[in-house]
């Protein structure tokens, strides 16, 4: 059975529940639930923290987990991505009191409070800048007003947290972080099982990101519309009952389906639908 952590509270939690669910994965029906079995999928679920779950992973108890890029490379555990999944995307950045300092070179001797140590005490060994660094569990932006830093390190998406501290990012972004899925670094690549969970989870981000679409043109406008159109191998193309027509069938970026219609239509397509991709594999 292969044992899977997801995380318990938190951004991650809700839409990594929402993923497993869409990829045909038995989910708990209620937040005290630490474990669940999914009998017909042979996996077993554990929900933990999320900053806990590149931890547990490492330790080879678990062999894989959803948490994010930002708390494996924090937590320094012997775990590593395998795959992004394209929720709780963020930046991990500096902030300050607007005209306190212009960049992380002018961070030295000053005391910065964050959740993420590990992250910040590497970033300011790399660029060789002498900064305390204080830790906090949450709600950072709140401990220069209160004087606990000067400084703060914290994960920004919208940046109202940040504006509503009166606060204002300097520097360039530490890292961008996402949800991923992690197993223990050199783990066995090949595990059967493994494989499987990480092709539904693939399948899952291809139907939330392409849509089926499917025209009919005339066979001397075909070359064009294929160049539109390119599908992920190579459109399928049947002929019409009346001569010198085409239908044609290709996956498309959601995000481009409306201008690829558009453009579709000025060569000469006509009836062209798209429609949504419940599952896949690729
Ligand atoms: N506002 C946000 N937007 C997108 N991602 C976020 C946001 N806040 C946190 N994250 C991401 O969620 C992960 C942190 O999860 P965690 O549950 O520890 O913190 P949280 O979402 O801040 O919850 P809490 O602080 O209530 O425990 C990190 O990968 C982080 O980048
Ligand atoms: O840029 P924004 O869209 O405002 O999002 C970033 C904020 O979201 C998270 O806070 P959360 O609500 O999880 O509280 P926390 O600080 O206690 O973790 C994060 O720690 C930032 O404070
Ligand atoms: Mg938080």
């Amino acid at each position: 059975m292969l044992r899977i952590a997801v995380p318990n509270k938190g951004s991650l939690s809700g839409p990594a529940a929402e993923m497993l669910h869409e990829a045909g994965y038995q989910q708990r029906r209620e937040s005290k639930e630490l474990r669940i079995v999914d009998p017909e999928n042979e996996v077993e679920f554990f929900y933990l923290r999320p900053r806990d779950i590149a931890i547990y992973v490492s330790s080879g108890r678990l062999d894989i987990g959803i948490t994010g890029r930002d708390l494996l490379i924090d937590s320094g555990a012997n775990a590593e991505e395998i795959l992004p999944l394209g929720f709780a995307r963020s930046t991990f950045r500096f902030a300050t009191k607007p005209g306190t300092a212009g960049g992380v070179e002018d961070l030295v001797g000053r005391t910065v409070a964050t959740s993420y140590e590990g992250i910040v005490a590497k970033h300011l060994a790399d660029k060789g800048v002498d900064a305390a660094v204080v830790h906090l569990d949450g709600a950072v932006e709140t401990a220069i007003e209160l004087g606990v830093a000067e400084v703060i390190a914290d994960v920004v998406e919208t940046g109202t947290s940040l504006r509503n501290a009166g606060l204002e990012v300097i520097g360039e972004p530490i890292m961008k972080s996402e949800a991923i899925v992690v197993r223990r670094t050199g783990a066995d690549a090949e595990e059967p099982k493994v494989q499987q969970f990480l092709r539904r989870l693939q399948g899952v981000l291809v139907a939330r990101t392409y849509v089926m679409m499917d025209y009919d043109c005339r066979v001397e406008q075909l070359d064009k519309a294929v160049a539109l159109t390119p599908g992920l191998e190579s459109p399928t193309v049947s002929p019409l009952h009346n001569e010198g027509w085409v239908a044609v069938r290709a996956m498309v970026p959601a995000k481009e389906a409306q201008r690829i219609m558009d453009d579709l239509y000025a060569i000469g397509a006509r009836a062209i639908l798209t429609t949504a991709i419940h599952a896949c594999r690729l």
